[in-house]
């Protein structure tokens, strides 16, 4: 069938290149070391400018096809073939758990350095990354509500206590994106109000927070799309080296300050709602926006949440003074590498037993030991 979308073209150095159908991220590096042969070190990755202007990197096959989409519907609004020019980029290097880390303070929107903020991890490189899922987003949403028949199941990422998560390919926009699909016992009203309350999702600007695409229900289930985070979730990584965490903690303080700042407690602080990628950023998900959702899960959940502060165990009132101590739990387990409150070897369950409950209740808190960990750390973990 002809295409009447004007084909995708690039500008590599002054010199435009229609690129081939079913193009590989590679296959462009390649190209950028052949027509800029002095580039040294060879390229790792490249940039383009979006709408407003923001450098976007490129640095794997799924980026590559969001940049075919945007340069696709930047050609379709102005009815003819736009080229784009890219510009090559070497990648930063990674440490021991693939991540990121941003040593330099990192650069405000007018490229110069900005000391007040030198602890975010949020390097530049992370703004790009924001730039090019808005450019997503907002396509997306001109474009309408997303449905069952425009997602493709790739994978399962894993399972919840309320249901299952699946990296997903989203074929309107050609967005791959982490699709939680969750069976509820609600009715019509109680879906037309969870549906409300989610929008909030959609005023969610921060780079601390996951991008949210949209929910539907089909039949007795919601699927809640968001942005898909190629690093997983802070529960798989074992004990997370020292300078690592203080920034991954940096992350999580600000996404839940951001959060507070607009009156939502997140409720479920754990660290697999904490999720990275590896372009470095950390990104808190799975929070508590919706009252309706959270009622109609509580007809299906089972177990407790061993991450509850003592005064939720007790039947008292949540407020920040428990999420923080969500965030300590949090941050003891990333350091150890295992549940505070368990022996070596052992995770949580989400039937958690009696006992450890009582423990969390009458027990001092776990610390951690001044032989492996510095004091800073041990003392912001003894801020509850
Ligand atoms: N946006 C995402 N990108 C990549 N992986 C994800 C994303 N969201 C969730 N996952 C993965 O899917 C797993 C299951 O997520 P889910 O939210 O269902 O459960 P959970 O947080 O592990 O447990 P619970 O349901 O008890 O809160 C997570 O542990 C994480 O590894």
């Amino acid at each position: 069938m002809a295409n009447s979308v004007p084909p995708a073209v690039v500008r590599i150095d002054g010199k435009e290149w229609v690129l081939p159908l079913e193009v590989s991220f590679r296959t462009v590096l390649d190209v950028l070391a052949q027509v800029m042969p002095a580039l040294n070190p060879l390229p790792t990755a490249f940039e383009y400018e979006d709408e407003d202007g923001d450098r976007i990197t490129v640095c794997s096959d799924e980026e590559l096809t969001a940049m075919i989409s945007f340069c696709h519907w930047r050609n379709r609004h102005s009815g003819r073939s736009h080229p784009l020019s890219i510009y090559p980029k070497a990648k930063k290097k990674k440490n021991k758990l693939n991540l990121e880390v941003n040593t330099r303070a990192p650069l405000t929107s007018a490229g110069k350095s900005n000391p007040s903020s030198s602890e975010s991890m949020h390097s530049r490189s992370g703004s790009f990354r924001r730039a090019n899922e808005k450019t997503a987003l907002v396509k997306l949403i001109s474009e309408g509500q997303i449905t069952r028949q425009d997602l493709q199941y790739l994978e399962i990422l894993g399972h919840g206590n309320g249901g299952t998560v699946y990296r997903t390919f989203h074929q309107p926009s050609k967005v791959i994106m982490a699709v939680k699909v969750i069976a509820l016992d609600a009715t019509q009203e109680e879906q037309r109000q969870i549906m409300a309350e989610l929008d909030i999702l959609h005023k969610c600007d921060s780079s601390y927070i996951i991008g949210f695409y949209g929910a539907f229900f089909a039949e007795n289930r919601i699927s809640i799309c968001a942005e898909y985070m190629d690093g997983g979730s802070l529960d798989g990584y074992g004990a997370i080296p020292e300078p690592v965490l203080g920034r991954i903690i940096v992350g999580v303080v600000k996404g839940l300050n951001y959060l507070w700042s607009l009156k939502i407690m997140h409720r479920d602080i754990k660290p697999s709602n904490v999720l990275v990628n590896t372009q470095g950023c950390v990104k808190l998900c799975d929070f508590g926006v919706s009252v309706q959702l959270l009622t109609s899960l509580t007809k299906t959940f089972i177990g407790t949440n061993a991450y509850m502060a003592p005064e939720r165990i007790l039947g008292g009132e949540y407020g920040i003074h428990s999420e923080i101590w969500s965030l300590g739990l949090s941050t003891l387990e990333m350091a150890l590498g295992r549940f505070p409150y368990l022996p070596e070897g052992s995770k949580p369950s989400s039937l958690v037993p009696f006992e450890l409950l009582q423990c969390i209740v009458n027990e001092k808190p776990p610390t951690l030991s001044l032989e492996h960990f510095s004091p800073s750390l041990i003392e912001f973990t003894q801020q509850w």
